[in-house]
């Protein structure tokens, strides 16, 4: 049974990978900094090249699938693999979509009223998009108390500087930030740099 993608990790490392290649390595580097989940984005040509090569090389790690738009997106993350669907909207095709495949979705909101009608389509778990610029920690902790049946994934603009903020608040299972898998780190092929800065974010919590 697959947990929930909100409890697997303090951490959800957001990937855009431009070399499939590097995939395995990567997703190898977060499993050994103790991150059991990542999300790999529809952003890039080698996307789904690497959703395979994970899918089947690391089955150990949860693997998702974001930048997810279309219900066209759905099926092709899901026939490649993927175990969890992110998308920084919510739609009710794509949510029909990933119902229609049984894959777990986490969509994104940024407002109260988008908040309501994803609560509308059954869903109570959220991301948060784009976090920062949406609000932050003090618009997800006001939240809570008009709607505690929800949980959220905060991301966008999320750093190891203010994910503790985010993380202590009771409505928030884990945050999403590419901060682990940033440009530098994976333009270097480091994946020594990727196990440590997962480490550090596994202590954030
Ligand atoms: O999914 C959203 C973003 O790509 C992650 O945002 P970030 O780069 O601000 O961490
Ligand atoms: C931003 C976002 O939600 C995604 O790329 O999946």
């Amino acid at each position: 049974m697959v947990p929930s993608v909100l409890d697997v990790s303090p951490v959800i490392p957001v990937v855009v990978l431009e070399d499939a290649a590097d995939a395995v390595p990567l997703a190898r580097a977060l499993l050994a900094g103790g991150i059991g989940i990542v999300e790999l984005t529809l952003r890039t040509a080698s996307a789904l090249d690497a959703v395979r090569a994970v899918a089947t090389e690391v089955p150990e790690i949860l693997l998702g699938v974001g930048t997810v738009v279309s219900a066209e997106d759905v099926a092709r993350a899901v026939d490649a693999g993927a175990q969890f669907l992110v998308s920084p909207g919510t739609t009710r095709s794509i949510v029909e979509a990933a119902r229609d495949r049984d894959v777990p979705l986490l969509p994104g909101v940024a407002t109260v009223s988008e908040a309501l009608a994803a609560l509308e389509l059954g869903l109570h778990e959220l991301k948060f998009f784009p976090a920062e610029q949406a609000g932050g920690a003090a618009f997800l902790g006001a939240l809570r108390s008009p709607l505690p049946q929800l949980r959220f994934c905060p991301t966008g603009g999320v750093t190891p500087a203010n994910a503790p903020q985010y993380l202590a608040l009771p409505n928030v299972g884990c945050v999403g930030g590419s901060w682990i898998t940033a440009p530098d780190v994976l333009a270097d092929h480091d994946f020594g740099r990727v196990e440590e800065l997962a480490r550090a974010a596994v202590a954030l919590r």
